[in-house]
């Protein structure tokens, strides 16, 4: 394993250690570093007989709940959640995050906004003083297809930057979400000094934005797996 599939695996597991509790309902996030949270849940659930309900943010996440035989639930029957856990593109040093770079950043929003308690799993790539730091993609805005154009040309104008559509990797034309939309990749000039607040906002004001990637003020820890074996907590 790798030493960055290791750290991923480290946060992980140590996330889930330290906050599944029997009978609890769980937000299931999306991701590379998610896989292993789940297999820490699904491990910990057979060895301890933990009774867990699992919601996912994703088509991933439902296919890995179905696959380690944990409880398939969702938003409909299970509204409220004791924990998500989420992995992220990078945090700063407020736990502002920026999500979405595997496309799946309204469902994890939802999820999020639905449990008690959020937890973030990373490497320590995502771990950064200030947004833009570490990842340079941009924040992933999820748009109705139809309003693409007009949404990039007013991000532009009213933020700066660039505002690019993301195509899809293995077809041709733009990558398509779970929700049948489009992502606007904004990459932005610097991070506001007073912080994503007031943008965040703005951004969901524009007709055509279903979401944004920027999530603020929602995660209570952040775990980052280090290069050397050890773990960094925020
Ligand atoms: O927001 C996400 C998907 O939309 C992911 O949580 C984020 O991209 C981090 O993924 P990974 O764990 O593979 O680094």
């Amino acid at each position: 394993m790798s030493g960055v599939e290791a750290a991923k695996r480290l946060a992980a597991r140590t996330a889930v250690d330290a906050f599944v509790k029997n009978g609890f309902k769980l937000g299931i996030g999306s991701g590379s570093t998610v896989v292993y949270a789940v297999e820490r849940i699904a491990e910990r659930a057979r060895a301890e007989n933990l009774q867990l309900t699992c919601v996912p943010s994703s088509f991933q996440a439902r296919q890995l709940i179905i696959e380690h035989g944990l409880l398939l639930s969702d938003l409909e029957r299970t509204p409220e959640l004791d924990l998500a856990i989420d992995g992220a593109d990078e945090v700063d040093e407020k736990l502002t995050l920026i999500k979405g770079g595997g496309g799946c950043l309204l469902q994890e929003k939802i999820v999020v906004n639905a449990a008690k308690e959020f937890v973030v799993v990373a490497d320590y790539r995502k771990n950064s003083g200030a947004l833009g730091q570490q990842w340079k993609k941009g924040v992933p805005i999820e748009v109705l297809p139809l309003a693409y154009r007009p949404v990039q040309k007013e991000i532009e104008t009213r933020f700066g930057g660039t505002a690019k559509l993301r195509m899809a990797k293995a077809k041709a034309g733009p990558l398509v979400t779970d929700n049948g939309m489009f992502i606007i990749d904004w990459e932005f000039e610097e991070s506001p000094t007073d912080g994503w607040t007031k943008i965040g906002m703005e951004l969901n004001n524009i007709p055509g934005v279903v979401e944004h990637g920027l999530f603020i003020g929602c995660a209570k820890k952040a775990y980052f797996g280090n290069e050397d074996g050890t773990v960094s907590e925020r």
